[in-house]
């Protein structure tokens, strides 16, 4: 138990130290000191306190009116400013707690979108779960667990020490007679109340610990569940034509059922928790009334004394079972802990994926513009798919590619364009070239249509006549008067015209290499032909790389290459193909 403890704790340094000392570290620790300084406060006035209730009920039990009415002036002392210190601890707190969110949250980002390593999270399907979890949710609730649990626990030290100290004087000296030997235990309150304490934690803890588990499974639950319904609503139309509804249901009803298994799991664990820890509390009320109880009773303390030692008995024994009345939030916290923890490690393991990856990049000779040499293309297991050599494109030429579905065309394209991180070889590159990959499926954000296409440029590279213009060469005429309309464009327009917005983005942003996965394999053939011929008339001097299936675009090409494969063999692709000649 030892050993998890402290293994806990060094990964929750490992997440909290970056933030105090990061950008934000003065204003952080400012408001971290101030948090702790008015628990410091707070202790003290507990202290205080505790002193009050010997002077009062010693008051009450003399009748002594003057005294009494003092005391109750101080009371109203105390309180008020039990009651700032009350308001500013939460607000510095929650101050403290958005300002270390809003900070974790985009280093979180950052390492997630920088160099790709969000898509290769998902090219191992099993390197994290559900990333949108970790940087919504978790960062939250570690956030708040973890100033939460600090506070609580810094509170129990001080509270411990101050209080010991009090009681361990009040305990005198407790004398009794065993085993025909006289005994003295100096400070007994204070063993009883360690006794009692330890006793309850150690009973805690073995009811408690299976919640830890089954509070990370029930969150993982919780979030598969949650991107299956956004699955289904993302892929709406496909499921309402096949009429998938039922198959849907099914699994999400299945999705469900596990987390209301989980659920019975964590209400039977809490039941059992709960049974062991309102008993205990319970007893806390009286327990330490009936240890004091013979002193008072045998007339060597007064009502002040046993008022004041049953309060001070109880705060040393609150705060030893801080960790039980924690116990609950202490399991979660470990696995909130553990899920951003291992986050960070996939995080890592992405990275580490692509800056061990074998391919490189160099600049290209021979006047090419792109050109690719003993390029061995992998799947993550590790198997080959393409092997790759001698292919090369010019300034100014369009090279086809085609070859069996499955023979590795996208994940080439992907290899060229740096994200994927599997195989090893050469990609050259003409000096300074610009590249630009258009995949098979585009994207299209949500919002305004110039968003949409000008996408990923700021919107303010692009006058409305370049961006209308463009519209108007692919052949989105009915468009062009639609810049600013915000909507859900990719519901909206056809796959189609979703390809001829694509191949509009290229044509605005006159790329010198330009890489092409199927990007007309959704319009119609006299479409395709025209679109290709705008891309080549549009950029003369550009590159061209593309993938296509359709006999109908090798006249629109310059060149052709045939991916050829063999059985139990990764497909190969290689030379210079063939010429095509201009069509007349
Ligand atoms: N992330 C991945 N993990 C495992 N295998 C993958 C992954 N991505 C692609 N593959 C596999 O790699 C092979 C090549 O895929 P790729 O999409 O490159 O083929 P393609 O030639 O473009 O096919 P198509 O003509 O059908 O589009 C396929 O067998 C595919 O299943």
């Amino acid at each position: 138990m030892l050993r998890a403890i402290l293994s806990l704790l060094a990964d929750v340094w490992r997440l909290s130290i970056p933030y105090f000392r990061g950008e934000d570290k003065w204003r952080g620790g400012i408001l971290l000191a101030a948090v702790v300084a008015l628990e410091v406060g707070w202790v003290y006035a507990t202290v205080l306190l505790n002193e009050w209730n010997n002077a009062f009920y010693n008051a009450i039990q003399e009748k002594d009116y003057a005294a009494f009415t003092h005391q109750l002036w101080l009371f109203a002392a105390y309180a008020a400013g039990a009651i700032i210190v009350a308001v500013y601890q939460i607000y510095l707190r929650q101050w403290l707690e958005i300002r270390w969110r809003n900070w974790m949250t985009d280093k979180y980002l950052t390492a997630w979108l920088d160099n790709q390593t969000h898509y290769r999270l998902r090219l191992k399907g099993d390197m994290a779960d559900n990333p949108d979890q970790r940087i919504a949710e978790d960062i939250r609730s570690y956030i708040a667990q973890t100033v939460s649990i600090f506070i609580g626990l810094l509170n129990a030290m001080m509270t411990l020490a101050s209080f010991a100290v009090i009681l361990w004087g009040l305990s005198g000296e407790f004398h009794f007679t065993l085993f025909g030997r006289q005994w003295d235990i100096p400070g007994y309150l204070v063993w009883a109340a360690f006794a009692y304490a330890t006793v309850g934690t150690y009973i805690a803890h073995l009811i408690g610990r299976v919640l830890v588990k089954l509070n990370y499974d029930q969150q993982r639950f919780e979030a598969d569940y949650r991107v299956d319904l956004v699955r289904v609503r993302e892929n709406g139309e496909q499921i309402a034509l096949l009429g998938g509804e039922k198959v849907e249901q099914g699994r999400l009803l299945d999705r469900f059922s596990h987390i209301v298994h989980n659920y019975w799991g964590i209400m039977i664990a809490q039941k059992r928790l709960t049974w062991f820890t309102s008993g205990y509390g319970q007893v806390s009320n009286v327990f330490p009334l009936i240890v004091v109880a013979p002193a008072y009773f045998g007339g060597s303390i007064a009502l002040g004394q046993l008022m004041q030692t049953a309060s001070a008995f109880g705060q040393v024994q609150g705060s030893f079972s801080f960790f039980i009345n924690a116990y609950a939030t202490l399991a979660d916290w470990k696995s909130v802990v553990d899920r951003l923890i291992g986050f960070e490690d996939n995080i890592a393991a992405a990275r580490a994926a692509a800056a061990g990856s074998a391919y490189r990049r160099v600049p290209a000779t021979d006047g090419a513009m792109l050109a690719i040499d003993q390029m061995d293309v992998r799947l993550p297991g590790g198997r080959s798919v393409l092997m790759v050599d001698g292919v090369s494109v010019s300034r100014g030429e369009a090279v086809l590619l085609t070859g069996p579905s499955g023979s590795g065309k996208s994940t080439l394209l992907r290899a060229v364009a740096g994200i994927w991180p599997y195989g090893s070889g050469a990609v050259a590159l003409a000096p300074e070239a610009r590249m630009l990959v258009l995949p098979q499926r585009p994207y299209v954000p949500v919002g305004s249509l110039r968003g949409a296409l000008a996408y990923p440029d700021p919107l303010a590279e692009h006058d409305d006549a370049a961006l209308r213009e463009v519209l108007e060469a692919v052949g989105l005429h009915d468009f062009t008067d639609r810049l600013d309309e915000r909507a859900l464009w990719p519901a909206i327009m056809s796959g189609g015209e979703q390809q001829r917005l694509s191949i509009a983005r290229a044509l605005l942003v006159k790329p010198d290499v330009l890489l092409l996965d199927e990007v007309t394999s959704a319009v119609d053939e006299p479409a395709e032909a025209a679109l290709y011929t705008t891309l080549r008339a549009r950029l003369p001097a550009t590159a061209i790389l593309s993938i296509g299936h359709r006999s109908t675009l090798k006249p629109l090409h310059s060149r052709h290459i045939e991916i050829t494969r063999e059985a139990g063999a990764p497909a190969r692709l290689e030379g210079r193909g063939t010429l095509i000649a201009p069509a007349a």
